[in-house]
């Protein structure tokens, strides 16, 4: 069943279209990543799907409901991580999640939304003196306080250390596997590879590539590179390379089989293939390829119109109960 379905989704600020025609499901239990530049309409999408903002076109239903309309009936069984956190500085990451357990309906302890969020040692430090990376993650106890059927986390990672990333990756994919329903936004690439089973990647408000992460990678080539042997010219390799310098590259949809090939062509030869390198498909190769294809395509393209201020954004909300 999908938790998430956007129907045709379209919104713009002052005749500047953010958000373009976009359709999409997330099924629930499963963690759905939002990739786009900077600018793409990930947190305007975000902000349509958690009620902050009315769509001008199209429909969104979370769990079955409007959450512009039934915005209080859709608030008790979403939680949500916004980009800009507004706490009390002088309130510690404790009693900041105390008082809004306050106002959040069936919330789990304090104490387990903290640990959760890996802030327990943080409990009685002053908000204003937690540190980047600490304050997205007391944002994340928040959201997490009322044990939300779906979560949504704009950019949840941004500022922390590689490890407390991963620790935060443990963390979704733990609710994702204990039924709840993720619908994240982040830059980083490998973050979405790791996490999410689906993916839509926004640009200029629409959607320009989506689907089943494996599939969508499983259709990207990888490559083998190496150093071409000095006794040896392209023209001899078993398959097709492009070599500049001396390094020597073979693009393949399957780059470890291509690399069996290239090693046993080398060792029938007695040659090594130094600096032997496999790489299989990634996000980054996929957005860079977009951004080439973007480049290109907008060589020739009239130049973008300006658009509105960002003023009307609205103001932060925070998690479960909000
Ligand atoms: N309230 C607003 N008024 C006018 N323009 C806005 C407003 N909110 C967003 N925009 C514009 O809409 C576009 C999409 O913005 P949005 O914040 O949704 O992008 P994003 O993909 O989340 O970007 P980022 O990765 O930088 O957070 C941007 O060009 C932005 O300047």
């Amino acid at each position: 069943m999908a938790a998430i379905q956007v129907n045709h989704l379209s919104k713009s600020y002052g005749g500047f279209q953010a958000v373009n025609d976009i359709s999409f499901e997330v099924e629930a239990g499963t963690v759905f990543a939002l990739l786009g530049r900077n600018g793409a309409g990930k947190t305007t999408t975000m902000e349509l799907l958690t009620g902050f903002q009315k769509p001008d076109a199209g429909s969104v239903r979370v769990l079955g409901l409007d959450p512009f309309k039934d915005r209080s009936r859709v608030r008790g069984n979403v939680g949500i991580m916004v980009q800009e956190a507004g706490f009390f500085p002088d309130l510690t990451a404790g009693q900041t999640v105390g008082i809004w357990r306050d106002f959040t309906p069936a919330a789990r302890p304090a104490s387990e939304a903290l640990e959760l969020a890996g802030l327990t040692a943080k409990a009685k430090t002053k908000v204003r003196q937690l540190s980047g990376g600490e304050k997205r993650r007391l944002d994340l106890a928040l959201a997490l306080l009322g044990e939300p059927d779906v979560l949504f986390l704009d950019e949840p990672t941004t500022g922390m250390d590689p490890e407390a990333r991963r620790n935060i990756w443990k963390v979704v994919r733990d609710l994702a596997a204990g039924g709840t329903t993720v619908l994240l936004t982040t830059h980083y690439l490998e973050e979405a590879q790791q996490l999410a089973t689906n993916l839509a990647i926004m640009d200029r408000g629409e959607i320009v590539l989506g689907g089943d992460m494996a599939e969508t990678l499983a259709a990207r080539v990888g490559q083998v590179s190496f150093e071409l042997p000095s006794v040896s010219h392209a023209g001899e390799l078993p398959l097709p390379a492009t070599v500049r310098g001396r390094l020597a590259v073979v693009k393949a949809a399957d780059p470890d089989l291509a690399a069996q090939t290239l090693l046993g062509w080398a060792s029938e030869r007695g040659l090594r293939l130094r600096g032997l390198e496999v790489r299989t498909a990634s996000l980054e190769d996929l957005f860079l390829e977009l951004a080439r294809n973007d480049e290109m395509s907008q060589t020739n393209a009239p130049a973008r119109s300006d658009h509105g201020t960002r003023s009307d954004r609205p103001a932060r909300s925070g998690g479960a109960g909000a």
